[in-house]
């Protein structure tokens, strides 16, 4: 088995496909479309994918260059309780994985765990995006779940 979850899917053309599946999805979701529908940054899908390949053991080409968790953290946060929309975001995910074919284990699982446990890491400041504190770690994943941070 690959050493990375990242690798497994494929590197990082198949996390943009990934991305690009999930953001197609959510487009087309009657509660997911909404927060997309405003234009966003014109390389929306890019940083999604850059952001997703780091996590999931890839380069750190997010933090390198586009933002820490942080700031990931602060574009989510502020929209008050959400359930519904974080149970559709799971069904985008799930469809997403069918799009791009993958059904394997453990990949599909591990997949599925890291995205409920994001899902649920955008949502946990839903008062203000001043209530993110700066500099968090990066969140990586494994295999066996969360990564803890480098000391
Ligand atoms: C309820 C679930 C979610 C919603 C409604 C949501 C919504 C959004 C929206 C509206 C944007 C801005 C798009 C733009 O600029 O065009 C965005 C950006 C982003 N989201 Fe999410 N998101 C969700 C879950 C997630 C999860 C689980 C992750 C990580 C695993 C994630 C990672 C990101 C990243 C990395 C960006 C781009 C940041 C950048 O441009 O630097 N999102 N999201």
């Amino acid at each position: 088995m690959p050493a990375t979850v990242y690798d497994a899917l494929g590197g990082d053309d198949a996390v943009l496909a990934l991305a690009r599946a999930w953001h197609t999805r959510c487009l087309a979701d009657p509660v997911m479309a909404h927060p997309f529908s405003h234009p966003g940054h014109p390389q929306h899908v890019e940083r999604l994918a850059a952001y997703w390949a780091e996590a999931l053991g890839g380069p750190d080409a997010y933090s390198a260059s586009m933002g820490d968790h942080s700031h990931v953290l602060r574009m989510h946060a502020g929209n008050g309780e959400h359930e519904e929309m974080d149970a559709r975001a799971v069904a985008c995910f799930e469809a997403a994985l069918d799009d791009v074919g993958v059904q394997d284990e453990p990949l599909r699982s591990t997949l599925e765990a890291w995205w409920r446990w994001s899902v649920d890491a955008m949502a946990a400041y839903p008062a203000s995006a001043a209530d993110v504190p700066g500099g968090l770690p990066f969140p990586r994943w494994s295999w066996d779940g969360p990564v803890a941070p480098a000391r």
